[in-house]
């Protein structure tokens, strides 16, 4: 596994304490693996710039991401193609992209549950969805259906914005057997999106989900959920607030959904509301940057050497260099949190932003998997010590984050098609340097 991050050489392992002969190991033991699972409704995004008139005329809402049936999403089809207004079909889905960037990323296997088509044609979409994967995801544990492949229009209006509109096909059909139990115990981190739990309860998919969920729990793997779009939270915040908190450990939002889970439009707040119901919060404020919030026990804490920053929370980064723990690990449970700016300002030119909160996420299981990995490597490291959920500290998992943000806006996908830089010996020396 790669570590996350660019770092300095102090970064990594210690030489010392990875001496196989002061561990009183075998000198080329095999090292232990972990991987990321996640569960989607595997799609292929097919990308279009559109104007509003088209979005209404098919009763779209911009921003949202809505289900439309075959007849409307055959017509929009033929409309799209007919202007040759397409401009890519690659492979989509917010899990599938975000396993598809932990894995490239990290150089490490992620698992995805979902569905694939039982027989693939060459140039078909399951046969694109297969080829803009990364070898990384494993795909082996798909489970075959014999109808349609989900497709998700993503319209591009002029002022950057995306609106999905999903012709869901075979998507929701996974079923809970297709849930691999040793799978999801062995992860470092099970994740799943809002969108998920729109499916027919008849689909089988909410089942798969509740399946994967008990399995996480019973085995303390961390549940991360990402919320998709605020118009599904919007319809029933306490459903989700009552989900998050008997299920996740990690939330991943933008500000508009914590608005709509919270009530709070600025996204600190919004972020510290949202740990009465879960461990750590991710939430992305575009242009603003991201935030992190999370706790960390009173013994562990570690004081910024930052500019303290001003907020609905005074000086609200004091603790930005501590470790994230969960609630329950601490015996005094302390808030952290921490903001990061948008790398470089951020690209010179975005074509779309489609897909950036996905890379920050992408980044923070990057984290998660790495602690898991050193875990499982080096037990007796003093790191361990610390009950911690991650790798690093709230500060270094925000630059990472916004630096993968970055990538992905200064490219024209939500998948990166590669890692980042390798001779970016450290975010410290370039970071604010163009
Ligand atoms: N206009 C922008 N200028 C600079 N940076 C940006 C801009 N928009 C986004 N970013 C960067 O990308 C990150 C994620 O963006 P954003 O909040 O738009 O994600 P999102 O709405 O969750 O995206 P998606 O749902 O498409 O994955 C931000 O935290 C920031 O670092
Ligand atoms: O209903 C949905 N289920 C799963 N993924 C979705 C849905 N709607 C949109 N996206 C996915 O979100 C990604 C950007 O974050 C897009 O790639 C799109 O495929």
């Amino acid at each position: 596994m790669k570590f996350p991050g660019q770092r300095n050489s102090k970064h990594y392992f210690p030489v010392k304490s990875n001496d196989p002969i002061s561990l009183g190991i075998a000198p080329y033991t095999v090292s232990q693996r972990t991987h990321i699972c996640g569960i989607d409704q595997t799609l292929v995004d097919i990308e279009a710039r559109v104007s509003d008139e088209l979005l209404e005329r098919y009763e779209l809402k911009k921003g949202n991401s809505m289900l439309i049936d075959d007849a409307k999403a055959h017509s929009l089809y033929e409309e799209l193609q007919r202007g040759k207004l397409i401009s890519s079909e690659f492979a989509g889905g917010t899990i599938g992209n975000t396993l598809h960037n932990y894995s490239t990323l990290s150089d490490s296997r992620s698992v995805l549950f979902g569905v694939m088509c039982d027989n693939v044609q060459v140039g078909s979409y399951a046969y694109r969805y297969l080829c803009n994967t990364s070898s990384r995801v494993d795909l082996n544990l798909l489970q075959p259906v014999p109808g349609a492949m989900g497709r998700c229009f993503a319209l591009i209006s002029d002022c950057g914005e995306r609106t999905f509109a999903i012709s869901k096909g075979d998507m929701d059909n996974l079923q809970p057997e297709s849930i691999d139990r040793g799978i999801i115990e062995s992860s470092a981190a099970l994740v799943i999106s809002a969108y998920l739990l729109r499916a027919d309860p008849a689909a089988g998919m909410r089942d798969s989900v509740a399946k994967a969920i008990d399995y996480a729990k019973a085995a303390d793997v961390p549940v991360v959920l990402t919320m998709g779009t605020r118009f599904l939270i919007e319809q029933d915040p306490q459903f989700w607030r009552d989900f998050i908190k008997q299920n996740v450990t990690i939330l991943a939002m933008n500000e508009d959904e914590g608005e709509a889970l919270t009530g709070f439009s600025d996204p600190l707040l919004a972020a510290e509301q949202s740990l009465q119901w879960c461990d750590m919060v991710l939430c992305t404020a575009g242009p603003v940057g991201l935030y992190m919030a999370g706790f960390c026990d009173h013994e562990y804490l570690r004081n910024t050497t930052q500019t303290l920053l001003p907020g609905a929370i005074p000086e609200f980064n004091q603790h930005e260099f501590s470790r994230p723990m969960r609630y329950a690990d601490c015996h005094k449970p302390t808030k952290v949190y921490a903001h990061i700016a948008p790398f470089m300002g951020g690209p010179e030119v975005i074509r779309n932003t489609n897909g950036a909160g996905d890379g920050a996420l992408s980044a923070l299981l990057h984290d998660l998997a790495a602690l898991k990995y050193h875990k499982l490597n080096i037990p007796s490291s003093s790191k361990h010590n610390q009950a911690s959920l991650c790798y690093s500290s709230f500060s270094q998992i925000c630059k990472y984050a916004n630096r993968v943000a970055f990538e992905v806006l200064s490219q024209d996908s939500p998948r990166l098609s590669r890692g980042l830089p390798e001779r970016e010996d450290s975010l410290e020396e370039v970071y604010w340097e163009r």
